[in-house]
């Protein structure tokens, strides 16, 4: 042995153990974290990419913003992207993009799939079509539900959400008889839910009539965005939270535990006896799931998921847009009265069915919808796809396997596209040159994974603010626009309630008997 290593190892042998064991182990710890601060702020191909270095250490990073700033990381990305530029690193393996030409490149490229890690939060498997992942099992789901969404079947079936909203205006009568302030916001999400329940399972859940809007499952959907969110940054959550007896459960998330047990008994007895199915009012998604010619067995945890993630994409979706409509309607006393005026020429007679087709022709109630679809976004939370191989993105070549995203806010609040990007203004989608602007207009994301309920969601919000604003006359309580302020859990969730004291509902002689 040469005296230099007997010079090395001696003091070794005199220590104890135990304190070898311990400087073995720091000595590891250090040599990782250097290992790790070396390979991801230097070798690492994204290296070059502008960005916090702490987001490019840890994707605790997201986490903070996320959980602990409570909903705060897209505002905090719309600070990084005025601080380093379009494309920011994010993630060890994240990028975020604020440059229009990017969206469409991230969301239009077949090739990028949805990211396991953030979709897996929401479910149990990848049954549902909003959860699979896999491009090629998306792509047979869609084909299979899209048929339940054309705009022809939901032509056809218009009198099935006709028949929630006048159930809605009829809760709003009484609730002008007691004088008493009206949650408007959860008035929504209650409407919307209900129409969810009885267009995909033709089933009625009486949720406009709960009083105060406050049926259980609603407020439990409403709460769950947030355990959603908890869920992804730490999916072993997930296992104990799916698997929660309902005696454990908390009261807030009770509601929706009961409810999704009472579409997981729909399923099962539709599974158990398929003949139920032609027993059905209309046309139901069970129809369509479980139809022999797809090709694929759908077990009975599949179709409850399929349910679930049914109800949770079109509830809080819809809801926020009524909602923001709403809003700036009745805060612009020249919005309200130029819808009024184009509804009650369009159906002079405020006691007579106005039809679908005849609401989609009038030009502001179009323009508003618009303009309330631009600013509650639809989801507000960049939705991360899988670069599948070196693809130029944003004018940065981005190499396989980054995730890449970018909010819908970023493309609905550019002011060169849309000038005063956050006032409420219809009008800007009424000008000669605005036929341009639909392209920017993505609540609905873009591409392959876009949304498949966009015309039943565009249905319900022409009969929702249609009938609402001919019949409804009502004005705001309490609340202003700092209410409109939100989380971002995926969907924007605001910090207050929208409320408005309703005055005097009209239309309303025929509605008892049709329900
Ligand atoms: C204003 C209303 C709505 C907005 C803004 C909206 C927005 C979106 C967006 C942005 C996506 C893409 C999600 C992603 O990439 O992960 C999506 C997907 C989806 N939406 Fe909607 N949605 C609305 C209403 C509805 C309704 C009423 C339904 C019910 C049929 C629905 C069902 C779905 C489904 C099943 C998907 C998954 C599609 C896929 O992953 O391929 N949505 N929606």
């Amino acid at each position: 042995m040469s005296p230099f290593y007997e010079e090395l190892v001696e003091p070794l042998r005199t220590l104890e153990p135990s304190r070898l064991a311990l400087g073995a182990f720091f000595t590891l710890a250090a040599g990782s974290a250097a290992y790790l601060v070396v390979s991801r702020l230097v070798l690492h191909p994204l290296a070059h990419i502008p960005g916090p270095k702490l987001a490019a250490l840890t994707d605790w990073y997201v986490t903070y913003y996320d959980l602990w700033k409570n909903g705060k990381m897209v505002d905090q990305l719309s600070l990084l992207h005025e601080q380093y530029g379009p494309v920011v690193r994010i993630g060890p393996n994240k990028l975020d993009f604020c440059d229009l030409k990017a969206y469409d490149q991230i969301y239009r490229d077949v090739r990028f799939p949805k990211e396991d890690w953030f979709y897996d939060a929401f479910l149990q498997k990848r049954w549902s079509l909003f959860g699979c992942t896999d491009i090629t099992d998306a792509k047979r789901r869609a084909n299979i539900i899209r048929p339940l969404f054309s705009r022809k079947k939901v032509l056809h079936l218009e009198h099935v959400i006709q028949e929630v909203v006048d159930r809605f205006i009829l809760t709003l009568a009484q609730n002008s008889k007691a004088r008493a302030v009206t949650n408007i916001y959860r008035g929504f999400s209650s409407i919307t839910m209900e129409v969810m329940t009885t267009y995909c399972f033709a089933t009625k859940f009486h949720i406009p009539e709960y009083p105060n809007f406050s049926h259980p499952a609603m407020l439990g959907f409403q709460e769950s965005n947030y355990t959603m969110c908890l869920m992804r940054h730490f999916p072993l959550l997930r296992h104990i939270i799916f698997r929660m007896p309902v005696w454990l459960t908390p009261p807030g998330a009770l509601g929706r535990k009961v409810f999704v047990q009472a579409l997981n008994q729909q399923a099962s007895e539709i599974l158990a006896d398929p003949s139920l199915l032609n027993k059905s009012e209309h046309e139901t998604i069970y129809h369509y799931l479980l139809n022999p010619e797809n090709g694929e067995e759908i077990p009975q945890p599949g179709l409850r998921e399929h349910a679930v993630s049914m109800v949770a994409a079109g509830t809080e979706t819809v809801g926020n847009t009524c909602t923001m409509a709403t809003f700036h309607i009745l805060n612009d006393k020249r919005i309200k009265d130029k819808l009024t005026a184009e509804l009650e020429e369009a159906c002079p007679d405020v006691e007579s069915h106005m039809p679908l087709e005849k609401l989609e022709k009038l030009p502001y109630l179009t323009a508003v919808i618009q303009e309330a679809l631009r600013l509650s976004h639809g989801v507000v939370t960049p939705l991360p796809r899988i670069v599948t191989a070196p693809t130029q993105i944003g004018g940065v070549l981005v190499p396989e396997n980054t995730v890449v995203g970018m909010s819908h806010a970023f493309v609905h609040l550019n002011a060169d596209i849309f000038p005063n990007p956050t006032k409420f203004d219809p009008q800007r989608w009424l000008e000669k040159d605005s036929a341009d602007l639909l392209n920017h207009l993505v609540p609905f994301s873009k591409g392959q994974r876009s949304c498949v309920g966009v015309n039943l969601a565009w249905a319900e919000l022409y009969l929702i603010l249609g009938n609402l604003f001919r019949k409804v006359n009502m004005e705001l309580f309490d609340t202003s626009e700092r209410d409109l302020k939100y989380r971002a859990l995926l969907t924007p969730r605001y910090h207050g309630d929208v409320r408005a004291k309703i005055d005097k509902v009209r239309g309303t002689q025929n509605l008892r008997d049709i329900i």
